[in-house]
């Protein structure tokens, strides 16, 4: 028998005080090894879906489940673990620590989880650089660093923990095509080969295309949910 979906929105709706209705009634599930696009025009509501996946916002009505198990239930702590454990994030904006080298900002996730330490530690960071081409730039600042090795560096950092599902939110928006094919070409190695799932917001209609699953949004309903060839 086969367990429970990696990931699960069941009739998600993420509302503000004032009723403005962000995300509705999202149902969806996501298995190991999925490439999803998510697309839709601007306001439709990607961003607010993904940090709801990303359990870093709470439905206000409906549920989000990790492996089964209900988000909503689990203390604050429990659930920063979770996420530091299981998800990885990537955004438009890097987000590298401007003061740590490249190597410091892959190790910083890696120590907070505890799990690896010292060379272990050092060797998994440094195994994710070189996976990225990023080797030789293990000493430089995000600053000496160029806008796809910059985003390269925040892919190794998303993968610090091992996590089994990226979340990205138009992580190739400041891209130019051949760095933001690159992004791509990564996600489907981590995709098809090493069987993690992937979530990309994306603006770019002939990148969507590349996902196994094109999520489409129009004012925070799904309205298309496709594999795609
Ligand atoms: N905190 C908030 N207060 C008020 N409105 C908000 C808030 N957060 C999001 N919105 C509105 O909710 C809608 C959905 O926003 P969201 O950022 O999820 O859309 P998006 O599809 O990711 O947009 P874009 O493609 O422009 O990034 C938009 O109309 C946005 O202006």
């Amino acid at each position: 028998m086969s367990g429970p979906p990696l990931l699960e929105a069941r009739a998600a709706t993420r509302q503000l005080a004032e009723g403005v209705v962000l995300v509705r009634d999202v149902s969806l599930a996501i298995q190991p090894g999925e490439f999803i696009a998510v697309t839709g025009p601007s306001g439709s509501g990607k961003s607010s879906l993904l940090y709801l996946l990303g359990l870093l916002d709470r439905p206000s009505r409906g549920e989000v489940m990790l492996e089964g198990r209900d988000t909503a239930r689990l203390p604050a702590a429990e659930l920063a673990g979770l996420r530091l454990a299981k998800l990885g994030f990537v955004f438009q904006f890097h987000f590298l620590l401007p003061e740590f080298t490249a190597l410091d900002n892959v190790l910083i996730p890696i120590r907070r989880l505890g799990r690896l330490h010292g060379a272990a530690a050092r060797d998994r960071a440094m195994g994710l650089l070189a996976a990225f081409g990023l080797a030789d730039a293990w000493q430089k600042l995000p600053e000496q660093l160029s806008g796809g090795m910059r985003q390269r560096c925040a892919i190794a950092r998303a993968l610090a923990n091992d996590p089994a599902l990226i979340l990205a939110d138009e992580p190739t928006g400041n891209l130019d095509s051949a760095n933001a094919a690159g992004v791509f070409d990564i996600f489907e190695r981590l995709t098809r080969e090493e069987g993690r799932s992937i979530v990309v917001v994306t603006h770019d209609a002939s990148l969507a295309r590349r996902a196994t699953r094109q999520i489409r949004l129009m004012d925070g309903v799904v309205v298309s949910d496709q594999a795609q060839g």
